[in-house]
């Protein structure tokens, strides 16, 4: 039976208890470029990565593209060898240009990707559905239309600020005869819908100057937290950061389990106190521990809990107070988790979370399942706070860097309009 603390919801009784053992794909391996820990230094008054690293990191592009036998200068005299390492300045420069291009040609193919996972999961969702019923008819450009939309926005978990918000808007356009016809609407109901989200798609970016950077990861019980974990860990393994995890959540035993499988076998240090264990023990251990080892990212779990309940909130601000004991920035970023399917109650999770917690970012999981897909307005609406990544399936890669085009995209495409 279940286990439930006063103030704790029970865990969904159909949760897997080690989801994050498969975390990590058979053969999937951590490019060699991307081992390279990664310091600024400017050189020639740009910011580059530390030479050595470039070095290391670059060791193989090199080999493949610098010719066998240099090319002499018009004078004839040759290149004066570079020193610490055998690369001149221009090797350099050329490698951490073809650096910086592989990374954006590998953001680019992960942009792709996360478009084509969104149509698949957020183009399926009830307020796209709705979309799509609401524009197949041709309607009117009427006041009837506008009340139909309002309904869908509603019904999808917009939330009436940002809805209400919405409708005025198309309603001084329609007045003002900026649309032709439902095209017209659809174009700028689309564009409406990105300025609400633009402002928050911001993606996490470590602070390489943050050793560890730490993230707190807090939320309500079963929204993802533990996996969410397993997935940023592999993220952030794959850029080449060194990780450690800080088991947290001694609350519920199998999450100290998933995270202590998911590290053995990802050759990710766990700390961890067993069951009932305090969390903020457990934090400034893994901290300590960190900071000793000159790990670069520290994630932290923590049991999920009910926002309800003040007790369990102020356990947060002390894991917080015990973490800024050892590094008075830490933590760099609380991530709070955010089921997309619980509606408008994920306003007040976030409202109280970020009372007791202060929250710096948001990860809304589980908008492939039976979300409504409208939460995320309603929360960029009231909060402003980040979105940095969205849950769109229990798969690794499910868990994508938040992309506001693509969501709208997929929730109501330009086409729609006719
Ligand atoms: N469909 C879907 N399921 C997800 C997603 N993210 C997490 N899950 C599932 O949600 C369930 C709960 O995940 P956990 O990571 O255990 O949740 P938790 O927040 O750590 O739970 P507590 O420890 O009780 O607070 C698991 O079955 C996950 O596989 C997602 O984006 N989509």
């Amino acid at each position: 039976m279940m286990r439930t603390a006063p103030g704790r919801a029970a865990a969904p009784a159909t949760r897997p208890a080690a989801g994050l053992c498969a975390l990590r794909p058979a053969g999937a391996v951590t490019p060699r470029h991307a081992r390279v820990p990664y310091r600024v230094v400017a050189v020639a008054g740009a910011t580059i990565p530390a030479l050595s690293a470039i070095r290391t990191a670059m060791f193989s592009f090199l080999k493949k593209k610098t010719p066998a036998e240099p090319p002499k200068p018009a004078s004839g005299k040759a290149t004066p060898p570079a020193t610490g390492g055998g690369f001149s300045p221009e090797d350099l420069t050329r490698a951490f240009t073809a650096h910086q291009e592989e990374k954006a040609a590998r953001a680019e193919a992960e942009r792709q990707r996360t478009r084509e996972r969104m149509q698949e999961t957020v183009g399926g969702s009830s307020l796209a559905r709705s979309f799509g019923a609401l524009f197949a008819s041709k309607p009117k450009l009427d006041e009837d239309l506008l009340d139909e939309i309002e309904t869908v926005l509603l019904t999808a978990d917009v939330g009436v600020k940002a809805t209400t918000q919405l409708i005025e808007d198309l309603r001084r356009r329609m007045k003002a005869g900026d649309f032709r016809d439902a095209a017209d609407l659809v174009s700028v109901l689309r564009s409406e819908l990105r300025v609400l989200l633009v402002p928050v798609a911001k993606p996490l970016v470590i602070d390489p100057e943050a050793r560890p950077f730490v993230i707190l990861t807090v939320g309500v019980n079963g929204v993802g937290k533990t996996t969410t974990i397993g997935k940023l860990a592999k993220r952030f393994q794959d850029e080449g950061h060194s990780l450690m995890l800080a088991a947290g959540d001694t609350f519920r035993a199998a999450a100290v389990e998933q995270l202590k499988v998911w590290g053995e076998r990802n050759n990710v240090p766990v700390i961890a106190q067993g069951q009932n264990a305090d969390a903020a023990s457990v934090a400034f251990d893994a901290l300590q521990s960190a900071k000793s080892r000159g790990t670069q990212v520290l994630i932290a779990d923590t049991a999920g809990r009910l926002h309800t309940q003040s007790g369990l909130m102020d356990e947060l601000g002390k894991i917080r107070r015990v973490l800024g004991k050892l590094d008075p920035k830490a933590p760099h970023e609380v991530l709070m988790v955010i089921d997309g399917t619980t509606g408008q109650n994920a306003l007040n999770q976030l409202r109280q979370f970020h009372a007791a917690a202060g929250v710096t970012g948001l990860v809304v999981t589980k908008l492939d399942g039976t979300a409504k897909g409208g939460v995320l307005f309603a929360l960029a609406r009231e909060f402003q706070l980040p979105i940095r990544f969205v849950g769109l399936g229990e798969k690794l890669e499910d868990l994508r860097v938040f992309d506001p085009d693509g969501f709208v995209d997929a929730l109501l495409p330009e086409s729609i309009g006719g």
